[in-house]
């Protein structure tokens, strides 16, 4: 199972590298893989589990946070709103790719967290509110999905980390609470 040894830091080159396509049809390998990033997620959100192994919570993990610089990411989104819910989204994505996107943009009122990142760095992190992203799913097929708020953050987040992007590089230095007036805050 992935745990918290598995994930590299910041500070670690692959963190900064763009990562290859990986090849379709899907190796086992890849496929193995998928299946595991999306387990830690639901591992790192369960209590007892966390607890035991030491996880931090995360709703999105990306390949080069293994040290595997493919093109590949995993989403676990629950929905907590009503408990025991099926989750909003639980995916992996092979060699997603970000089609079309709104003008409008988007940040989280808290800021943004990351689990190669050992350290609050408060601020905005503005990106679109809504996208539609490309992707092979873990059967192979050819997936086009519309995401926005919420997801749509955590989805870009994690197709950064494919293009050796962290998050507070998208944060205003002079003011990291700086918003364009339009901007959605979401809370
Ligand atoms: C600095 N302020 C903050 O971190 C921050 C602070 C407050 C609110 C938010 C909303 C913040 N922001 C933020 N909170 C999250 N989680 C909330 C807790 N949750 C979780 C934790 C434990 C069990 C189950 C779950 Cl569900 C896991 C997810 N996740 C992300 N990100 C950024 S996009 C990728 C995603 C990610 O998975 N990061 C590891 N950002």
């Amino acid at each position: 199972m992935i745990t918290m040894n598995d994930v590299i830091r910041e500070g670690h080159p692959t963190l900064r590298a763009v990562a290859k396509e990986v090849p379709i049809p899907l190796s086992d390998e890849d496929v193995a893989l998928g299946k595991d990033m999306l387990q830690f997620l639901k591992n790192s959100q369960d209590p007892e589990l966390a607890e035991k192994y030491k996880l931090r919570g995360g709703v999105g993990l990306a390949a080069p946070q293994l040290d595997v610089s493919k093109r590949i990411i995993a989403l676990e989104i629950p929905n907590t709103e009503t408990e025991g819910a099926d989750p909003i989204l639980s995916t992996v994505m092979y060699n997603p790719k970000i089609v079309s996107h709104s003008v409008q943009q988007a940040c989280l009122d808290e800021g943004e967290g990351c689990l190669s990142v050992d350290r609050p760095v408060p601020g905005y992190v503005i990106r679109q509110a809504r996208i539609t992203v490309r992707y092979t799913d873990i059967n192979g097929d050819t997936q086009k999905a519309r995401f926005k708020n919420y997801t749509a953050i955590v989805v870009q987040h994690e197709i950064d980390h494919l293009n050796g992007i962290m998050f507070y590089d998208h944060i205003n230095e002079k003011n990291p609470f700086f918003a364009p007036e339009d901007v959605l805050i979401l809370g």
